[in-house]
């Protein structure tokens, strides 16, 4: 599948369910998210950007409205067809999921595994982005065993060492230093000159600040956006 994934949103509501509450995370969510240009999505705590990023990576269904890759409904593609769109999305959510009892490398080979690309070229490409976060000496170490942020950029490298061509990053310069979210903002730009589509939330202004399009959210509805 090559890179050029046009992700379109029309009316997206996400409504979580507890008990006999219902919360309305995401409003009628109305946007596109474009190839070779990064998209970023900000707002206070809670205003719906983790919910927004998951319904766009099909991890979340939305209860009412549409998301479309190049036109096409994920959830009305056939499950083969699903899998294979899901192979090229890339995501790193805000608290990282990995498998407890492997190292961080296993963690990596897993991911590329299941996404069909285990191979010397993916996993040259972890190590060069592993080397760039500066965690190349901790792929051997477990996840309990290093730091929240050293976590965080092994997420980022998991996400990204599949190449895929739509990167979804949840908060990525979150609980890094600064010399780290250089380095994550440098490899943003590089993905957008791939022609990657790029999603990303954050509270970091030097992310706003390289955005070709924001979104800003409130209360889980879109406060204003900018193209710039
Ligand atoms: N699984 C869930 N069940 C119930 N409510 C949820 C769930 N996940 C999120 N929410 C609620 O939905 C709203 C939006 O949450 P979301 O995580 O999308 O916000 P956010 O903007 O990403 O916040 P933050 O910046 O703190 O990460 C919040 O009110 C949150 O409490």
């Amino acid at each position: 599948m090559s890179d050029g994934w046009k992700i379109t949103c029309e009316g997206l509501t996400v409504r979580y369910k507890t008990g006999e509450s219902q919360t309305t995370a995401l409003h009628e969510f109305n946007g596109s998210f474009v190839p070779g240009k990064i998209t970023v999505v900000f707002g206070p705590s809670g205003s719906g950007k983790t919910t927004l990023l998951k319904a766009v990576g099909t991890l979340l269904k939305p209860t009412e409205g549409r998301v479309g890759y190049n036109g096409k409904n994920p959830y009305e593609l056939p499950k083969k067809e699903l899998l294979a769109l899901r192979r090229e999305i890339g995501i790193s959510f805000q608290q990282p999921v990995f498998v407890s009892q492997l190292t961080l490398w296993e963690n990596i080979e897993l991911v590329l595994n299941s996404s069909g690309k285990l191979n010397d070229d993916h996993r040259d490409l972890a190590v060069s982005l592993a080397k760039r976060l500066g965690i190349e000496k901790l792929l051997s170490k477990k996840p309990h065993e290093v730091s929240g942020g050293e976590l965080r950029r092994a997420s980022i490298v998991t996400a990204l060492a599949k190449d895929p061509s739509v990167v979804i990053l949840d908060e990525p310069t979150t609980y890094l230093d600064e010399e780290s979210s250089e380095r994550v903002v440098e490899i943003l730009r590089e993905l957008r000159e791939k022609g990657k589509t790029i999603v990303v939330s954050t509270h970091d202004p030097e992310l706003i600040r390289i955005a070709d399009v924001t979104y800003r959210l409130r209360y889980g509805r879109v406060l204003d956006s900018a193209v710039t």
